[in-house]
């Protein structure tokens, strides 16, 4: 399978650099209107990510990574190594579960630590971000070519997709959105079915605008119309994104996911995980090591002011959820991808 982005993938982006500031279109505000925020520093970009003005694990991490080089570029005369280093630290505690956050703030740290002056920390680490995005984009179109690859259509076919895994949430192009991309360019797509994605709502408000503007045949559901669709025979694969992988194939993603891997393997749909290999996490032994966030029980509670639940009931609102590998028919990367998953399969690739 081809390597080429689509045509239509090139418009949509997170998040655009200018060397002293970067500007991230405003993901709580789609599809209303297309807002850009203005972060010109560390401190604003690790505001957004907890604002989830971007979100999306791979576009998470990239911004951390343009968050280390704006600290560079605007550090003052003083202590500048304890300033870049202090913006390390807040950009690592802007968000915890997705390991993307932390794995590019350990590449710009890499980068930091080599560095003999200011004009060259700011220089570097602009070059390492810029790199680090590059590379995202890189990977998203290798791994559609990698997924294609296992499931082998001969026919177009139908897919069932969770949250939003597209260009808004990556380097660009996306890793199970970019999946669907890539069966749409080979005209394997027949259509995607989109859930909702509760509470945040990822799937009607990004996923549904990205593949609308795209022309990608979409139909949006509400999460629990899942099982229905699946019953009906409607789709042959589920394909979702991750937020981190663990040593032994488990999977962290958007809350909702496990009970989608639970309905696949009792309709016998396909289940695949999408994900760049900066989402793989071999140091922890398996899912239950996952921190999972937690998110306002507001997000819940009312919909722009206005009350969906009683005031005072109790609210528990994680925000992903662990699908055990067991369920996963394979995990596909850019470097490939591992069927069946387990420690072995892993470990092969990943090591
Ligand atoms: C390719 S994005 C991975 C991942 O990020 C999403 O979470 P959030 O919108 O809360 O940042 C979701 O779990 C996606 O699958």
């Amino acid at each position: 399978m081809s390597n080429r982005p689509s045509k239509s993938s090139v418009g949509t982006v997170a998040m655009r650099w200018h060397g002293d500031r970067l500007d991230l279109l405003d993901q709580r505000r789609l599809p209303a209107e297309e807002h850009w925020i203005v972060a010109d520093g560390a401190s604003a970009v690790a505001q957004c990510i907890t604002d989830m003005v971007v979100r999306g694990a791979p576009a998470i991490g990239i911004s951390a990574a343009y968050g280390v080089a704006l600290a560079a570029r605007h550090a003052g005369g003083g202590d500048w190594q304890a300033e870049i280093r202090q913006a390390i630290r807040v950009l690592a505690a802007s968000r915890p579960t997705a390991v993307n956050l932390f794995w590019a703030l350990k590449r710009m740290e890499q980068v930091f630590h080599s560095c003999h002056s200011l004009n060259d920390a700011t220089d570097r680490l602009a070059v390492e971000a810029v790199r680090l995005h590059e590379e995202d984009l890189a990977a998203n179109l290798a791994m559609a070519g990698h997924a294609l690859d296992v499931m082998r259509p001969d026919n177009p076919i139908a897919v069932l997709t969770h949250c939003n895994t597209g260009a808004l949430a990556t380097g660009g192009y996306g890793t199970a959105l970019g999946v669907i991309r890539r069966l749409h360019e080979e005209s394997l797509l027949d259509r995607v079915y989109a859930d909702e994605t509760r509470p945040w709502l990822q799937g009607s408000r990004l996923t549904a605008w990205e593949l609308t503007r795209d022309e990608i045949p979409v139909t949006l559901n509400v999460d629990g119309a899942a099982a229905a669709i699946l019953a009906a025979g409607k789709v042959k694969w589920i394909v979702v994104g991750a937020d981190r992988i663990t040593a032994n194939g488990d999977v962290a993603n958007k809350i909702g996911t496990y009970n989608l891997a639970v309905l696949a393997r009792h309709h016998k749909v396909g289940f695949m995980v999408v994900a760049p290999s900066s989402t793989v996490d071999m140091s922890l032994a398996s899912g239950q090591e996952i921190p999972i966030e937690e998110r306002d029980g507001s997000e819940l509670l009312e919909l722009r002011g206005m009350p969906l639940a009683p005031v005072g009931v109790p609210v528990f609102n994680p925000v992903f959820d662990v699908t055990p590998a067991g369920l996963i028919d394979a995990i596909v990367t850019e470097k490939g991808a591992v069927r069946n998953p387990d420690l072995t399969g892993m470990r092969a690739l990943f090591t």
